[in-house]
């Protein structure tokens, strides 16, 4: 009898992808193993018309999943990196991160027009905290709009003219082989982008020795690396987790360039920071930059936030 591997997911169009992508990796790596995909509902699915951050933001999407895989429906579980909470529950750790797609969020213009080139007043969508207050800081005269739904249901409210723009990120986009659709990439000059996006997180049991060993052929080393340190700057920074920060990291030869944001709701405030880690320091640096962020500025912005949440 040959092995089987049971993979969990959400039933989303770009979920499902991300699951048969990691179906994928492991079929080319053990053409042996039988790999099913088992469809899992989440609160995240549920809830579609309210902003994610009054639903209860992060975690959402992935805690009947995480369900499934402690009591042993399945053997791994494929999320988005960005959806993971800083702190996984006991039992479960982050067996694999696969090499990464494009980590950048992407403007989508009715108008074929680039984010600066836009007049005052345009409306331009975005589903979450973190964008809509770089978007205001950058261009405090627009009108940013809060969208949420799936690719689709955005794309349809931007061609009802409901948006003259969205902003949303380009993994998802080019995952389901919509690149056409992207007007202007937002590279972390202009908007630095979520902690783990881009990234796929596969999720095991942290004492299942024989899916650890497939998952030791499924991860890539520098993308492991640059979402180490960004999650290590999260969870330091994190007592509430919908809240507008942004940290990325990217290798420069032996180091990883963490460049982090917090930014006020409102637009009015930005802190900005960089720190130069050398690999093997990572998680480390990326608390230290949490901390630095806080000092400057972060701290207070972070806390007119938690008032203003309840
Ligand atoms: N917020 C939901 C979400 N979670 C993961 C992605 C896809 C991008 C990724 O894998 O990082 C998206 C859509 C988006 O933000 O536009």
């Amino acid at each position: 009898m040959s092995e089987e591997i049971r993979i969990g997911t959400r039933g989303s169009q770009l979920a499902l992808w991300q699951a048969n992508h990691v179906k994928e990796l492991i079929s080319h790596a053990f053409p042996e193993i039988h790999v099913t995909i088992t469809v899992i509902k989440t609160t995240g699915d549920r809830i579609t018309d309210r902003p994610l951050a009054q639903v209860g933001g992060k975690g959402l999407f992935v805690k009947e999943i995480e369900a499934a895989l402690l009591n042993g429906e399945i053997d791994l579980a494929v999320h988005s990196m960005k959806d993971m909470p800083g702190e996984l529950p006991l039992g479960l750790t982050i067996g694999a991160v696969p090499c990464r797609e494009n980590p950048f969020d992407v403007l989508i213009s009715r108008h074929n027009l680039a984010l600066d080139d836009y007049p005052p007043g345009t409306v331009v969508g975005t589903s979450s905290l973190r964008r809509a207050s770089q978007l205001k800081f950058l261009r405090p005269d627009l009108t940013i709009r809060s969208i949420r739904g799936n690719l689709d249901t955005r794309m349809r409210k931007l061609m009802s003219k409901e948006f003259d723009a969205i902003v949303l990120a380009a993994a998802g986009l080019l995952r389901l082989g919509q690149a056409d659709k992207i007007t202007q990439y937002l590279d972390e000059n202009t908007m630095v982008p979520a902690v783990g996006q881009g990234a796929l997180c596969i999720e095991t049991r942290d004492n299942d020795a024989k899916t650890a060993h497939i998952m030791a052929k499924l991860d890539h080393g520098p993308t492991r690396v640059c979402v180490q340190g960004e999650r290590a700057f999260l969870k330091q920074i994190e007592g509430s987790c919908h809240i507008p920060v942004a940290c990325y990291g990217k290798i420069i030869e032996d180091n990883v360039l963490l460049t982090a944001v917090v930014s006020s709701e409102d637009g009015c405030r930005r802190i900005r920071e960089q720190t130069l880690s050398p690999v093997t320091d990572v998680a480390a640096r990326g608390r230290a930059l949490a901390q630095t962020v806080l000092e400057n500025g972060g701290k207070q912005i972070l806390e007119t936030l938690t008032t203003h949440d309840k």
